[in-house]
């Protein structure tokens, strides 16, 4: 299987991120991508390429030309104010008010995310087109005949929705290449989102097409971040209805519960009718993550890797989330020996 890594990761590497009052080291650092490569080489995926440059094209069919001109530019605009810190949104258009994009830096922070832990810093865009860039170039691989590739992404993209930012998400890859997917002749993909965090972004995006169908399986929304999506009701809308659906679950999911989810999640791809299959691969419900609460072993990996690699369909790994423990490279490395065979 061939993983597609981008130096440029390097280039997002916040100093700070809001975390209980305090400002912290972010959860997502620029050590999550290098572990995860050596983990995998390791394992012996040691075919690894660096991504072609994509434009935005692909993008701009996903998410809004205001939001990424918005994130192009948000740095500099910010340092253009004076601001000493790293750009971080603080006041947001929440219920009853008005939905405009300011033309004041901070008002736009607010108006383009949806969450305060996130901040852009120097670097980040070019990071998020890198990681965009391993997505496409992913697709690229699977489109021509390959049935597995690995997009190595740092930042993740799930939580990035149609014009927001935030989950430590800027562009959302997944959605690239699903995207990508469909526009190399795939008649309808599914994007199927294991992070522990609901996928938002990606619900957001696709939630009124019927060509691709979105499902994830996340900490229960009244317990989790992002708090405010991923609830067993929303189904999908317009076009779309019926190609959504979520699988809150509760704190402690062990694996039996959380695969039988994975299991109904993977049935439903299959009557939808999907050709090809893009993973939104979040390591984040392993047990000794910092920021979730379920309870996966390291093992567990390698079947939920296994039971994608029985579906038959091609597949394009996204990398999300997963944090802190050295282990993200081993179960991360886990769900590609699962789909390899
Ligand atoms: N106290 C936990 C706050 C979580 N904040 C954002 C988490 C984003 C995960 C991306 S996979
Ligand atoms: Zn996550």
């Amino acid at each position: 299987m061939r993983v597609f890594y981008s130096e440029d990761h390097k280039l997002r590497d916040a100093r700070t991120e809001l975390h209980g009052g305090e400002l912290v080291p972010p959860f997502e650092a620029p050590f999550r991508a290098e572990w995860i490569l050596a983990a995998v080489r390791e394992a012996g995926f040691s075919d690894v390429v660096a991504p072609e440059q994509h434009g935005m094209e692909t993008a701009l069919k996903l998410h809004s030309a205001d939001y990424l001109e918005f994130l192009e530019t948000a740095w500099q605009r910010w340092v253009a104010d004076g601001y000493r810190g790293e750009a971080i949104p603080a006041c947001f258009p929440a219920r009853r008010m008005r939905q405009h994009p300011p033309k004041d830096i901070d008002g736009a922070l607010g108006y383009y995310s949806f969450a305060a832990e996130t901040a852009i810093t120097e670097g980040t865009f070019a990071a998020a087109r890198a990681a965009m860039d391993c997505a496409i170039s992913a697709a690229d691989h699977v489109a021509v005949g390959n049935t597995a590739a690995f997009a190595l992404c740092r930042p993740p993209g799930h939580h990035a929705a149609i014009d927001l930012f935030g989950g430590y998400s800027f562009i959302n890859n997944a959605a690239c290449a699903a995207q990508r997917l469909r526009d190399r002749g795939a008649p309808k993909v599914a994007v199927l989102d294991v992070d522990f965090h609901h996928g938002n972004g990606t619900q957001d995006i696709f939630y009124e097409r019927g060509d691709v169908f979105f499902a994830s399986l996340h900490g229960d929304p009244v317990d989790a971040f992002p708090h405010f999506l991923g609830f067993a009701d929303e189904e999908g809308a317009g076009a779309g209805l019926g190609t959504t659906k979520n699988y809150p679950l509760p704190r402690g999911t062990t694996f039996d519960t959380w695969v039988a989810a994975m299991d109904d999640a993977l049935a439903r791809i299959a009557g939808f009718g999907a050709e090809a299959l893009v993973l939104s691969l979040g390591v984040d419900t392993f047990e000794r993550d910092p920021i979730s609460f379920f309870k996966l072993k390291s093992e567990d990996f390698l079947s939920l890797g296994a039971r994608l690699q029985k579906t038959g369909l091609p597949v394009v790994v996204c990398m999300e989330g997963g944090y802190g423990v050295p282990e993200i490279g081993l179960n991360v490395a886990n769900v590609l020996k699962g789909i390899a065979g």
